[in-house]
C-alpha cells in the first residue's frame, strides 16, 4: 500500500501588498481522510486551496499533490481534483446539461460515460427536471448542487470544498453529509472547508486550524477537545482564535444601531 501523502505543503507562504497570509505552513494528509480546514475570515483557506490547485503561483515553499511537485508539473493532477469554490462562477447561458457535459469533457470523459452518470446525479441532486433550464434561471440552492455534480463527475481523487453546503435545504445537507462520508470510505480525500462548526465537528476525520497564517491546531475532535479542555469546535475556536467578547461586539452592534436610529 502506498503510504505516500497524498498532499504535502512544505513551509508554504504567501505575501499579499506586503501582508503574510501564510507563514511556513507544513502540512501532510493521508488519503481517505476528510480534513475540516478551518479558520477566522481572511485567515487564509481558500488562498492554500487555490496555490494546491495551481491558480496562484507567487507562493514560497514546496507544495506535493500525489507525489509530485505541482511546480515542475504539468497540468495533469488537476483531472484527479474536484473543487467546489465558495462562490462558484457558472455560465448563465447553458443549460445544466450542457455545462456539465462540457465540464466533463474538459475533464476528458466521453459523452457515453457522462451520459450515464449525469442522469442518477440529477435525479439525486433533484435537478433531473431541470436539466435543459438555462443557469441563470437557477436557485442558489440549484446552483450550488450544479457545482457539486460538476465537480465530482470525474471520479476525483482529491476534493476541496468550500462551504460546500452554502444555500442548500436541510435535506439536501443530509445529502452531502452522507456522500462525503461515503467518498471518504471509499478512499477519497477530502479537504472541508466551512464556518459551520457543528458540522465540521462531526464530519471531519482531522481538523486543521488556521490562524494568522500559521496552524494553531491539528487533529481529531477528540483530540482537541482533550487538548484544549473546551466543550464545542466552536469554543476551541473562540480560544484558539483568542476572541471572547462576542457578548460585548452583539450589545455594542445593537446600541449603535438603536442609538442611529434614536437621531434620526
Ligand atoms: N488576490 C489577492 N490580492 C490581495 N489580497 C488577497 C488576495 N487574495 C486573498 N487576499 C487576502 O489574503 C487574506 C486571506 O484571504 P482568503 O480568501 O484566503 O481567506 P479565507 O480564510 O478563505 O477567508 P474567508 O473565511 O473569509 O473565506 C485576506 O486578507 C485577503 O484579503
Amino acid at each position: 500500500m502506498n503510504k505516500e501523502p497524498i498532499l504535502e505543503l512544505s513551509h508554504l507562504s504567501i505575501q499579499f501588498t506586503g501582508k503574510q497570509v501564510l507563514d511556513s505552513i507544513n502540512l501532510k494528509v493521508n488519503a481517505g481522510e476528510i480534513i475540516g480546514y478551518i479558520g477566522p475570515n481572511g485567515a487564509g483557506k481558500s488562498t492554500t486551496v487555490k496555490i494546491i490547485l495551481g491558480l496562484l503561483s507567487s507562493y514560497k515553499g514546496e507544495v506535493k499533490v500525489f507525489g509530485e511537485i505541482i511546480s515542475d508539473k504539468s497540468i495533469d493532477y488537476k483531472r484527479k481534483i474536484g473543487y467546489v469554490p465558495e462562490n462558484g462562477e457558472l455560465y448563465d447561458d447553458l443549460t445544466a446539461k450542457e455545462y456539465i457535459d462540457f465540464v466533463g469533457q474538459m475533464y476528458g470523459l466521453t459523452m457515453e460515460t457522462i451520459d450515464k452518470k449525469l442522469p442518477v446525479l440529477f435525479d439525486e441532486f433533484d435537478l433531473y427536471g431541470v436539466r435543459n433550464k438555462r443557469i441563470g434561471s437557477f436557485s442558489k440552492g440549484m446552483k450550488q448542487k450544479l457545482l457539486i455534480v460538476a465537480s465530482l463527475i470525474h471520479n476525483p481523487d482529491l476534493i476541496f470544498f468550500d462551504e460546500p453546503l452554502n444555500g442548500l435545504d436541510a435535506n439536501s445537507v443530509m445529502v452531502i453529509k452522507d456522500m462525503m462520508k461515503k467518498l471518504r470510505d471509499a478512499g477519497k480525500t477530502i479537504f472541508y472547508s466551512s464556518h459551520i462548526m457543528d458540522v465540521v465537528e462531526k464530519i471531519s476525520d482531522r481538523i486543521i486550524l488556521l490562524n494568522q497564517g500559521n496552524i494553531v491546531a491539528d487533529g481529531s475532535f477528540e483530540e482537541l477537545k482533550a487538548k484544549n479542555e473546551e466543550g464545542s469546535l466552536e469554543d476551541i475556536f473562540n480560544q484558539l482564535t483568542g476572541f471572547d467578547s462576542h457578548g460585548e461586539s452583539a450589545e455594542n452592534i445593537v446600541s449603535v444601531i438603536q442609538g442611529v436610529e434614536a437621531d434620526v
